[in-house]
């Protein structure tokens, strides 16, 4: 980590505010052979207009030689903006990057600036499609993100069990006589076979569709008490069965919400607050619209039922009484856009200090994610379909035919786990993407298993040699420059992971960090080739290397940790 040195920079340049996470390791092109460390800070456009003076304030300043040996500072020239070159001693700068043992970072906090993100989302009794699959992996990897640059946050989870399907799906479960014992073994699966055997039975007979209107009225109203026990009890089923899926893709939520939370109660409030405000208006044939610039949107159906955009308001007003967010994220498909465009609208005509503070994180559809039969119904599928190819691809080579780990089961899971999340992730978000499993699992393209091989060779390297003390042993600057120039380059990419993390989380885009990773892993295996541990007869040689190796798994372990993947250690 550069952040001591960071800080260092930062401490002496306060009325630059904070360039903590602005000041950059240039990239591999513009760095020479022979050159020094260096962090560089480019002039945003923001502050062009005071460019003299401030390369000026920069010149003039007596940095901590400890980790600064030199400042320079370049004016802009034509398309080119200034910058600010420091330049690093280099042994501090190999010292914090590699140095073994416990590290403690000095990097900003951002505690009082409160994130709630809201993801995945799916529906109850609906499948869960693979736009809820995209929604949960960049979700949770935008809330490591925020998590690891030291921002308050909180996940939520947004469950669909509200609308007309949701009679229907009370009508099956009548019509099928369902057993208590079959919703709690499996609610998600259970639920949904009783919607589809409710909505055709419903289209079938009318009178059963009437009943279904019924059971949803009464629903809605809470007058029946046995039926709203038994929902409650098949919501918590359903938490449970998904808690677990979501296990294996290493995503927690802080919170789980219910869409029918959002009550008549705290409708009608809402309704009177957008009466008041004259942005809703009632249609001749019993509807309530709001007026969102040229558009009517419908809130409240003739029969007096509230629709999803009217429940959104109310919970995210709700949210900013409960949680005082400074920004609340939505990672929902592009299909929704037209939505968030009338809720953010609405609710900012109703509350301006909401303005600025709410994005809708869109991402575009994927195609071709289905198990081999042809179907993937539900997120579970999809994940057992990974690991069912993954063990046959295992029991196909050779290799791993005699280097079977203890617990293969669990590592054909997370392997198919990492295939699918790396595919998925490395993409930018707002593009369709084909998904081909072949190509996700490929060791030497850029993959999920890419990752995980890499980290398993830097193990089993490292605890071959589990006898030195690498905490005790001192980082060379001196050394590296001997090296063949592979060992600079994975100096240097550890250096970037910082500001790739900002990156990623400015862009809100995970594949900024993919692709920094599958970089930190191309230099890494060159290196792995070209500074041989085992064969090497000199010892300070050899543990430098180890040092080396040591630190390129830190890094790559805690990216991979940011993209929500468990590394292994064997495969
Ligand atoms: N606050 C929201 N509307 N979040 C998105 C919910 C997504 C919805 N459950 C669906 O699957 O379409």
């Amino acid at each position: 980590m550069t952040s001591r040195i960071r800080r260092a920079i930062c401490e002496q340049l306060p009325q630059l505010e904070n360039i903590y996470h602005a000041l950059e390791v240039p990239a591999k092109k513009q760095l020479s052979a022979a050159s020094r460390p260096l962090l560089q800070w480019t002039l945003p456009a923001t502050v062009a207009q005071h460019e003299n003076e401030l390369l000026e304030s920069v010149k003039s300043q007596q940095f901590d030689a400890t980790y600064i040996e030199q400042v320079r500072v370049v004016p802009s020239a034509g398309r080119t903006a200034a910058k600010v070159e420091f330049q690093l001693q280099p042994d501090a700068f190999a010292t914090h990057l590699l140095q073994a043992g416990e590290a403690t970072t000095v990097s900003p906090s951002y505690a009082d600036k409160h994130v709630v993100i809201e993801f995945s989302s799916p529906n109850i009794a609906k499948p869960f499609h693979v736009g809820h699959l995209r929604s949960t992996i960049i979700g949770n990897v935008l809330a490591n993100l925020y998590q690891h640059l030291g921002y308050r946050t909180t996940r939520l989870n947004y469950l669909g069990d509200w609308g007309t399907q949701f009679g229907l799906l009370a009508l099956g479960v009548q019509l099928k006589q369902v057993s208590d014992a079959e919703m709690r073994t499996a609610p998600i699966e259970t639920l949904y076979n009783a919607y589809v055997e409710a909505n055709k039975a419903a289209t079938e007979n009318p009178a059963l569709a009437q009943r279904a209107r019924e059971l949803f009225s009464a629903l809605e109203a809470g007058t029946d008490d046995a039926m709203t026990t038994q929902w409650q009890q098949y919501r918590h089923y359903t938490i449970d069965e998904l808690t677990a899926v979501y296990e294996r893709l290493g995503v927690q939520f802080d919170s789980y919400e219910w869409e029918s939370q959002y009550s008549q109660s705290e409708i009608t409030e809402v309704l009177t607050k957008l009466r008041t405000a004259g942005m809703l208006q009632g249609e001749h044939d019993g509807r309530e619209v709001v007026i969102v610039g040229q558009r009517r949107v419908p809130v409240i159906k003739s029969d007096g039922s509230t629709l999803y955009l009217a429940r959104d308001i109310a919970a995210l007003l709700k949210r900013q009484r409960q949680l005082q967010f400074s920004r609340m994220l939505y990672v929902v498909d592009n299909g929704q856009a037209d939505h968030f465009n009338a809720l953010f609208q609405t609710v900012t005509a109703l509350d301006n200090s909401l303005n600025n503070k709410l994005q809708h994180v869109k991402f575009g559809r994927i195609h071709g994610m289905s198990t081999r039969q042809g179907k993937a119904i539900f997120l579970r599928d999809v994940l057992d379909e990974a690991r069912e190819v993954m063990r046959e691809k295992r029991s196909n080579s050779a290799t791993t035919k005699e280097n079977r780990s203890m617990n293969d089961e669990l590592v054909c899971d997370v392997l198919g786990v990492s295939a699918v999340l790396v595919n998925v992730l490395k993409q930018r978000r707002q593009r369709d993407h084909e998904f081909s499993w072949d190509q996700a699992l490929q060791v030497n393209g850029d993959t999920g298993i890419k990752l995980q091989y890499t980290h398993c060779r830097l193990h089993s390297l490292l605890d071959n040699f589990k006898h030195i003390q690498l905490a005790e042993i001192k980082p060379s600057w001196q050394h590296l420059t001997q090296e063949p120039s592979d060992a600079l380059d994975v100096l240097y990419e550890l250096a970037r992971f910082e500001q790739f993390v900002w990156q990623s989380k400015e862009q809100l885009e995970a594949c900024v960090l993919v692709n920094y990773l599958f970089g930190l892993c191309n230099a890494t295996s060159r290196a792995l080739k070209r500074l041989p541990v085992k064969q090497e007869r000199c010892l300070e040689k050899q543990s430098q290397r180890l040092l080396l190796f040591h630190a390129a798994k830190r890094t790559l372990h805690r990216g991979m940790q940011l993209l929500g993947l468990k590394p292994l250690n064997q495969m």
